[in-house]
C-alpha cells in the first residue's frame, strides 16, 4: 500500500472544509502505487482521490500535471480531473506535502493484460500523443538518460545484494546508453512516461481512462511506446509475447504512424526504458522508508527485460510487422 504520509481524520476534515465536495463519510489509504500517498475519499457527493505528492515530484511540476489532465479531458481523453477548492485552487498542502484532490475514475486495471488490452493501450497512447500536440506547457523528462546516473549512484553500493554482479551489469549498460547512442532527433511531444497496466482502466474490453500523470513530460513519443512494450508485452514467465506487441503496435500506428527513424530506434528506446524502471525500482527496493505502507516493485523483472532488449537489434527481431518503412 502506498501511504508514506498518513493523514489524521480531524486534519483531513479540516482540509476538506476548503472544498465543496460534500461531507466526508469515510477514507482509506489505497493499496496500490509506489510513488505517492493516495487516499480514497467517500463523501456525500461520491468518491474522490486525494494524492499527497512524495519523493520524486517537485511542487513546481504540479501545475503541469494538473493542467495536463484538464487539457487531455478537453481533448477527449478520459482521465481524472483536478477538483478546485472554494477559492479555485487545485493545488494545496496537507500534512506538509503538496496535495490535490482529483475525480474518481470508473474501471479496473487489468491484472493479466490480454491481447485486447494491449490493443486498447496502444490506441489510447496514440490518441493521447495526438491530444498532447496542442498542450502549451513543457516539462523536461527528469528521468531520461541524464537522470539515470544519480539513480545508479544511489543504488550501486548495495545492488549486488539483489543479485550478484548487478552493479557491474548496470554500470556497463549506463556507460553504453550515455555514450551518445540515445536519439534526440525523433518526434517529441507530451508523453505519459509510466503507462503501465495499473495506470490504464478498462470497462470490459474498452479503455475507460488513464490515470497517474506523475511522470508525464515532454520527450520522444516513441519512448512512450517503448515503455509500454516493456510493461505490457511480457508474460509472467518473462517471455516476450509477440502477439501482444503486434496488437499494441498495430493499434498505436493506426492512430499515429511511427516513422522509419522511430521504428529503427524502438529497441534502443526499450532498452533505455528497461534501465530507467530497473533503476527506480532498485532504489525503492533498497530504501523502503520505515513505517511506510508500500510494496516495492521487483527490480529483477526489469533486469530480465533489459537483458531481452539488449539482444534486439531491429524491430524485426521482435517478430512484429509495422506499417511503413523499417530502417
Ligand atoms: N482517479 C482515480 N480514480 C480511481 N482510482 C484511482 C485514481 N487515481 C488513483 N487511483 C487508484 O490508486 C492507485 C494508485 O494510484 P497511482 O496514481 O498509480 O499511484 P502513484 O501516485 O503512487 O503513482 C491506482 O492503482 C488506483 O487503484
Ligand atoms: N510503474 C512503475 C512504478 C511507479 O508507478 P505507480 O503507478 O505504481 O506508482 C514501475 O512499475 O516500476
Amino acid at each position: 500500500m502506498a501511504v508514506y504520509t498518513d493523514v489524521a481524520a480531524d486534519e483531513l476534515a479540516d482540509f476538506l472544509g476548503s472544498y465543496d465536495i460534500g461531507e466526508l463519510l469515510s477514507y482509506k489509504g489505497i493499496a496500490e502505487g509506489v510513488e505517492n500517498s493516495n487516499f480514497l475519499l467517500h463523501t456525500s457527493r461520491g468518491y474522490f482521490i486525494l494524492t499527497l505528492y512524495e519523493k520524486r515530484v517537485a511542487r513546481d511540476d504540479l501545475p503541469f500535471f494538473l493542467s495536463l489532465m484538464t487539457h487531455l479531458a478537453e481533448s477527449g481523453i478520459n482521465c481524472p480531473q483536478p477538483v478546485a477548492d472554494r477559492q479555485g485552487r487545485t493545488l494545496a498542502t496537507l500534512a506538509g506535502r503538496p496535495a490535490a484532490i482529483i475525480s474518481f475514475l470508473d474501471g479496473v486495471w487489468p491484472r493479466k493484460p490480454s491481447v485486447v488490452h494491449c490493443a486498447g493501450v496502444g490506441q489510447s497512447l496514440a490518441k493521447m500523443h495526438l491530444a498532447g500536440r496542442d498542450f502549451a506547457m513543457k516539462r523536461a523528462n527528469a528521468l531520461s538518460v541524464a537522470g539515470w546516473r544519480p539513480l545508479f549512484a544511489a543504488a550501486e553500493a548495495r545492488a549486488d545484494e539483489v543479485q550478484p554482479g548487478l552493479r557491474d551489469f548496470l554500470a556497463a549498460e549506463l556507460d553504453y546508453l550515455e555514450s551518445g547512442v540515445w536519439p534526440s532527433d525523433l518526434p517529441q511531444g507530451l508523453i505519459h512516461a509510466d503507462l503501465f497496466p495499473d495506470n490504464v482502466f478498462f470497462i470490459g474490453d474498452e479503455v475507460s481512462g488513464i490515470i497517474d500523470f506523475t511522470f508525464a513530460c515532454t520527450d520522444l513519443l516513441a519512448y512512450d511506446v517503448a515503455i509500454c512494450l516493456n510493461a505490457w508485452c511480457f508474460e509472467a514467465d518473462h517471455a516476450f509475447n509477440v502477439t501482444k506487441a503486434q496488437a499494441l503496435l498495430s493499434a498505436y500506428t493506426r492512430v499515429r504512424p511511427l516513422d522509419a527513424a522511430e521504428q529503427a530506434a524502438l529497441p534502443l528506446l526499450a532498452r533505455g526504458a528497461a534501465l530507467r524502471f530497473l533503476l527506480t525500482r532498485l532504489v525503492d527496493w533498497l530504501n523502503v522508508p520505515e513505517g511506510a505502507l508500500v510494496k516495492p516493485k521487483d527490480p529483477m523483472e526489469y533486469v530480465r527485460k533489459l537483458r531481452f532488449q539488449q539482444n534486439v537489434a531491429s524491430i524485426r527481431d521482435y517478430g512484429v510487422e509495422i506499417a511503413g518503412a523499417v530502417a
